[in-house]
């Protein structure tokens, strides 16, 4: 008999709440609405919510050694104080795409950050296509460009030896595995680890869990799906009560709670009447495995 339990555990409206990052030192759950334009901060004691307006797309938060935050904001990396509310900006990207921002990000094992970039979308994942790319700041500041050619940068994640890198690069429908190096933070040797199927719609956001094992954010799709990377195969399914999951990640004590964020944007009356939590952000328990506690960036 499962003991799983989904519950809506932030009552929120994002338009398109992603990147749930546990902070242990403040037993908070901390997540962005990217065209809300918001960093959230839930404390999971209070069950208070504060939120932050930035004044560009937000689509990516990570802690910072030093404390407070590293986000990403527009087509630039950002330093966010979260007690002045002061957004630094640290380094700008795709100069010459003025129509881009900013999706997912990460940081390393290692304390680099790693986000990649988008064409505006015309609505959900309708836009220009080709228009993205991987990048990755590091602790000096300096940006190292990956790659182009991306449509819609999205979930990443490292596995537990620090050997290969996992990415979505979403309107591929695919999760790619790369060869990674540590010490460098290179990543070659691309190929699809994990190809969806039509039910699981468009992959989005991703974690990696105790076992090894990737977590999927299913926008459209209702779900997260559990994927084996050694063997390519989906082991488990878990679905939600909203459509549009754009991201997850574990938290909680220790680490075994797993928070998944959702959006509301592009749903019409009817679709919002029969699923009033969308914009919401779930908590599944009794999942029987665990997360690892998120990277902080070290620059
Ligand atoms: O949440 C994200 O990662 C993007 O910002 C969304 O706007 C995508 O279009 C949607 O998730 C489909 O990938
Ligand atoms: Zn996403």
């Amino acid at each position: 008999m499962s003991s799983l339990k989904i519950e809506c555990v932030i009552k929120d409206h994002c338009k398109i709440g992603e990147c749930p990052t546990w902070e242990e030192k403040e037993n908070s759950l901390m997540y962005v609405d990217v065209t809300g334009k918001k960093v959230c901060r839930w404390d999971s004691t209070t069950n208070h919510v504060q939120r932050i307006s930035v004044d560009a797309h937000v689509s990516a938060v990570a802690l910072r050694k030093s404390g407070d935050y590293i986000i990403t904001l527009g087509t630039s990396f950002a330093a966010l104080k979260w007690n002045d509310q002061s957004v630094t900006i640290i380094a700008h990207v795709d100069k010459d795409k003025s129509n881009n921002r900013f999706n997912d990000g990460k940081v390393d094992p290692a304390g680099r950050f790693f986000a990649g970039t988008m064409g505006m979308e015309i609505r959900p994942a309708v836009l220009e296509r080709k228009q993205g790319s991987l990048y990755t700041l590091l602790p000096d500041h300096s940006v190292v460009k990956h790659f182009g050619q991306v449509d819609i940068s999205n979930g990443l994640d490292w596995s537990l030896d620090h050997k290969t890198f996992f990415y979505i690069d979403s309107l591929s429908y695919s999760v790619d595995a790369f060869d990674y190096d540590l010490q460098t933070g290179n990543i070659s040797n691309r190929r699809s680890m994990y190809k969806l199927e039509k039910e699981e719609n468009i992959p989005d956001g991703m974690c990696i869990d105790t076992e090894g094992k990737l977590w999927v954010a299913c926008y459209n799709g209702g779900r997260v799906i559990r994927i084996d990377p050694e063997t390519g195969k989906r082991i488990q399914t878990v679905k939600l009560p909203v459509d549009k999951t754009t991201s997850c990640c574990f938290g909680g004590k220790d680490y075994s709670e797993m928070y998944v964020t959702s959006a509301c944007e592009g749903m019409d009356d009817e679709w919002l009447s029969r699923q009033p939590q969308a914009g919401s952000i779930f908590k599944i328990t009794g999942l029987g495995v665990k997360g690892i506690p998120p990277y902080s960036f070290t620059g």
